[in-house]
């Protein structure tokens, strides 16, 4: 058996991770974890950890690193045999030094894709709010306007993706990122990819994962038969 891989995808919003990440994740079988759908979860189950982070969420401030490490952990634990792929975790220093404390990541991607080009998909941008589904009215439109293909409910657009919200948090998404990038990127784990479209992005990450996770060396213990 092949040994576990374990990555992370940054990048500011709408830079294509939640995309991206189910092409992974069905081309791979990466377990895929999102730290912005498990925070929708709690807020809509109204569990203790949703009604700590509801205003935060709301007002697009980022959720303290201890709620979010606590929120992150255990779903971690429970994948303890599964190779994974984390969007939207680690977001500052803190965190991936509080990950890095128990897992060593095998590769973290990084996507650069210019301020116009996030500014224009992030306004043609909506979701499904009961699973996170995303949807762009250009790129990936729902089967019938407005509703969700699955569930047939109607689809949402965050404030925070309207563009006077924008800049703010794309400024701010940068200033917090540097230190998580420049760790990774001593550890020699980090891999960039700039573009304005995630199809013409894809066959890089496709192809570097592809080499990466054939890499991997066997696992001896769990390999070898009985
Ligand atoms: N026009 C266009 N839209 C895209 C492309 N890639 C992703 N999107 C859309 O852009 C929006 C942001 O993508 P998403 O994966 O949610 O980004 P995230 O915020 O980084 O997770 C969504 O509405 C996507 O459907 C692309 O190459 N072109
Ligand atoms: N790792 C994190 N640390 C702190 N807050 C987070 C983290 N991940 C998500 N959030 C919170 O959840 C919101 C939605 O996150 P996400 O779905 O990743 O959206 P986006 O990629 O559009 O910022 C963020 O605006 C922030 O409030």
């Amino acid at each position: 058996m092949a040994k576990l891989f374990r990555a992370a995808i940054m990048g500011p919003p709408g830079s294509g991770k939640g995309t991206i990440s189910e092409r992974i994740a069905q081309s791979f079988g990466l377990q895929y974890l999102s730290s912005g759908h498990f925070l929708r979860e709690s807020i809509s189950a109204n569990t203790e950890a949703g009604v700590q982070v509801k205003t935060y969420v709301e007002k697009g401030m980022l959720v303290p690193d201890h709620v979010m490490t606590r929120l992150m952990m255990p779903r971690l634990e429970k994948l303890s045999g599964q190779s994974w792929l984390l969007d939207g975790f680690p977001r500052t220093l803190v965190q991936a030094q509080s990950l890095n404390s128990l897992y060593q990541l095998d590769l973290v991607i990084s996507l650069n894709i210019p301020y116009e080009t996030l500014k224009d998909r992030l306004s043609d941008r909506w979701i499904h709010p009961g699973s996170g589904r995303v949807y762009n009215m250009g790129f990936n439109p729902p089967r019938v306007q407005g509703k969700d293909d699955i569930t047939g409910e109607p689809l949402i657009q965050h404030d925070d993706d309207k563009p006077e919200a924008l800049m703010a948090r794309l400024r701010h998404y940068k200033d917090v990122a540097k230190p998580v990038i420049d760790l990774y990127k001593s550890q020699g784990i980090l891999h960039s990819f700039s573009g304005t479209e995630t199809d013409r992005i894809w066959p890089y990450i496709n192809s570097l994962l592809s080499t990466k996770m054939h890499a991997q060396p066997l696992d001896n213990h769990q390999s070898q038969a009985p």
